[in-house]
């Protein structure tokens, strides 16, 4: 519901909200331009009579003095019969430049107001800053769900991707963007007197003035008692005219002040309805407030980006919840599967299952975990594919599945497996997928298969379950997870590098590069015909395709866009698939590929260390790391080999980059020399200068194999003791990253 509330007001006002965003961005500068150009004096430095007397000495028609929100002071004047209107210096009366309101920030208010259609314009504006309120009031509620509390909302979110984008930024711009929002309906429903307006009659004039000989404006008292601060405007009497006055109005009222006595005539404080009222103005248009309007502005800024990301995040959740064609009855149906999800990518998972298993002769019904039945007559199979939300908790559909659970009457036939879907970012890992295979199991069902968890939507590890589930039940199961349609592009491979064969560890570099003809690299990567292949960074992965129609597998890439190669390195698994595969390619052998980005691993900006760590194949993406280290930030690689004679990746690069200082320390070990040693012993030896690193807010990166992982973590573990946190704590902080496989 909550979601709802949030994505579909959103979608139909985006490019309404992104034109206000943009011109109240543009808009929100002129404060601070006002405020840059004039000449502000201190508090209670110029007194409204001698700023008067100043300027009536430079502009003798001098007939208004305004004060502007920002500071500047204009003095409107006649000269010659013909008005002028100057920007003056309060301090010396000497005008600065003529005054003339930009017509390019008049074109872009009327835009921000109206979208240029005078009142349906209006409307239009003000209905769309109350979605405005509607979409911050339900993201700050679905930031507080996602973020696991209200307590945790300072906390770095984890994840990656768009969705990550957006609630990074709706976290830092949605009190900004709240207030601009709250403040603009507020004016617009004043606007068309939904709100009433206050209506500020300022003081009659007085029935009696001095009519005196007119004494020098800088000698008036009640204008020498008035501070320019509180300056808004002072309209001059008609020349020749004994019997008028000076016109005041302050920040706190206003009144008449006789031109021959100075005596202040008929004031009248501004009521309170005024004050609120142009409060609410300031608060929106940033005037008076150059700061605020400065920080509302970046705020607005947030829109474009927040409505791109947040269209993409609906559009993905939309594709791959759509229907099931051919979902069984829940009554008829011999296979169950049951599907928890928040994000709803796990119903592309369950997608495939469903259509596999019907290939293959089952009937299949496919519904959330949320509408557990009390019982499925003919069914002998169930499926639990979940996802894990907040702090290991069940995602939206499947909330209620435990509670139901309780009434669940399950046949003696049925066997279940769970396939639990999550982060390893995360410290409960699929926890939801672990509470409900022990839950099943403790309601007394058999397992067809024990629980396995799927990090990061590895389309790899969801087939390799697949084959092993088909073995089961005894009918293959070739299943392959493509979250969208994927266009591959043909890769041709230009270079190789082979390493290990010596020491049983066959790895090799891989450099392709687009197969289709273009002038030079880049023009390869520009979109032609939907055949091209998006920008890429290290740490992004590459699917590749394997023959025989095999689903995709991943690789992290080791090198970006800018380096002008796409670089893998693979080491060949015994019986591997794809890396036999592609371990067999020879140069100007082609493959066909496509771009999965990781955002979520990637080292962070800045000059704090970055530790790397990684053994074998992992240190690909940490070379690619230091390649695009130009900043020369400090960067510390730890890796471990076989042999530093036959499997040493990328030698001769690493020893340039220690040269010119993109590496900053080197520290390798090699199990199958004489030195025996794993990169966890690096580790442990050097583990002062691991935790003084830390201690300085250092990142840490691992890439490599689940095992070498494992014993990272575990020797980290023990690094930090002393410094009172923990790996968990880093992770949550973003500072200890893990690409494994
Ligand atoms: C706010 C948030 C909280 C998450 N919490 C966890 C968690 O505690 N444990 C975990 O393993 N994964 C966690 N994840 C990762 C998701 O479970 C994972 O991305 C999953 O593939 C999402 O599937 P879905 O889109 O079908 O919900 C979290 C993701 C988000 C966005």
């Amino acid at each position: 519901m909550l979601r709802q509330l949030h994505g579909l007001p959103g979608l139909l006002a985006a490019l309404f909200l992104i034109t206000l965003a943009i011109t109240g961005a543009v808009l929100a500068l002129a404060p601070a331009m006002d405020r840059a150009a004039a000449v502000i004096p201190a508090s209670g430095e110029v007194s409204v009579a001698e700023l008067a007397g100043r300027v009536v000495a430079h502009y003798p028609g001098t007939e208004q003095i305004v004060r502007g929100p920002s500071g500047g002071v204009v003095v409107y004047y006649s000269r010659d019969g013909q008005p002028g209107a100057d920007l003056v210096s309060p301090l010396t009366g000497e005008g600065i430049a003529p005054y003339e309101p930009s017509p390019f920030f008049t074109w872009i208010k009327d835009l921000h107001r109206s979208f240029l259609v005078d009142d349906a314009g209006r409307m239009l504006a003000g209905v769309m800053a109350a979605v405005m309120v509607l979409l911050c009031i339900s993201g700050i509620l679905l930031l507080v769900r996602r973020a696991g509390g209200w307590k945790a909302l300072l906390r770095p979110f984890a994840g990656s991707g768009n969705k990550r984008i957006h609630s990074e930024l709706a976290r830092f711009a949605v009190l900004g963007l709240l207030l601009s929002a709250l403040t603009g309906s507020y004016l617009s429903a004043q606007r068309f007197g939904l709100l009433p307006e206050p209506v500020e009659i300022g003081p009659m004039f007085p029935a009696e003035v001095s009519g005196g000989q007119p004494a020098p404006v800088a000698t008036l008292g009640a204008l020498s008692n008035v501070d320019l601060s509180e300056l808004r405007e002072l309209v001059f009497p008609y020349p020749d005219d004994p019997q008028d006055v000076y016109s005041l109005t302050t920040s706190g009222g206003s009144g008449f002040v006789d031109q021959a006595t100075g005596e202040l005539l008929k004031y009248q404080p501004r009521s309170d309805g005024s004050v609120f009222q142009q409060w609410i103005v300031s608060l929106h248009t940033g005037e008076g407030l150059w700061w605020l309007g400065l920080i509302l502005g970046v705020a607005a800024l947030t829109i474009p980006v927040l409505s791109v990301t947040g269209i993409t995040i609906w559009w993905q959740r939309r594709r791959s919840s759509g229907k099931f064609p051919d979902n069984a009855d829940a009554s008829q149906a011999d296979t169950i599967i049951l599907v928890g999800s928040e994000g709803n990518t796990t119903w592309g998972f369950a997608r495939e299952l469903h259509a596999s298993l019907n290939k293959a002769g089952f009937r299949v019904h496919c519904a959330e975990m949320n509408a557990l039945a009390d019982r499925y007559p003919q069914a002998s199979m169930l499926f639990v594919l979940t996802s894990t939300y907040g702090d290991g908790d069940a995602p939206a559909s499947a909330r209620s599945f435990m509670a139901r659970l309780r009434d669940f009457r399950g046949e003696k036939t049925l066997k279940y497996a769970v396939l639990g879907f999550g982060d390893r970012q995360f410290p409960n890992f699929c926890q939801f997928a672990v509470e409900v295979d022990a839950a099943l199991a403790s309601k007394g069902l058999s397992r067809l298969h024990t629980i396995e968890l799927i990090d990061r939507c590895s389309a790899s590890q969801f087939s390799e379950w697949g084959d092993k589930v088909g073995k089961r039940i005894g009918t293959p199961l070739a299943l392959t997870y493509d979250p969208l349609p994927q266009s591959t592009v043909k890769l041709e491979l230009v270079e190789r590098a082979d390493y290990g064969v010596a020491v049983q560890a066959p790895t090799s570099i891989l450099r392709f590069k687009t197969a289709e003809q273009g002038r030079g690299w880049w023009p390869t990567f520009l979109p032609r015909a939907g055949k091209t292949l998006p920008q890429f960074e290290a740490g992004d992965l590459l699917g590749v395709m394997p023959p025989h129609g095999q689903g995709p597998r991943f690789y992290s890439l080791a090198s970006s866009a800018t380096d002008g190669v796409l670089e893998i390195c693979v080491r060949k698994q015994p019986g591997g698939l794809c890396s036999g595969y592609l371990h067999g390619l020879r140069p100007g052998d082609r493959i066909d590929g496509f771009i999965r980005h990781n955002p979520g691993f990637r080292p962070a900006t800045g000059n704090a260390p970055v530790i790397l760590i990684g053994a074998g194949a992992g240190i690909g993406p940490l070379t690619g790391f230091i390649r695009k280290n130009t900043e020369r930030n400090p960067m510390y690689l730890y890796w471990g080999g076989r042999s530093s004679k036959s499997d040493f990746l990328y030698q001769p690069e690493l020893w340039r980059y220690l040269d010119d200082h993109r590496l900053t320390g080197l520290n390798t070990a090699f199990s199958r020399s004489d030195e025996r040693a794993y990169v966890q012993d690096k580790l442990r030896q050097d583990q002062m200068a691991v935790r003084q690193m830390v201690n300085a807010g250092a990142q840490i990166l691992v890439c490599g194999g689940r095992d070498m992982a494992a014993g990272v973590k575990h020797v980290i573990e023990d690094i930090l003791k002393p410094l009172a946190t923990d790996v968990e704590t880093l992770r949550a902080e973003g500072r200890y990253l893990e690409d494994v496989y």
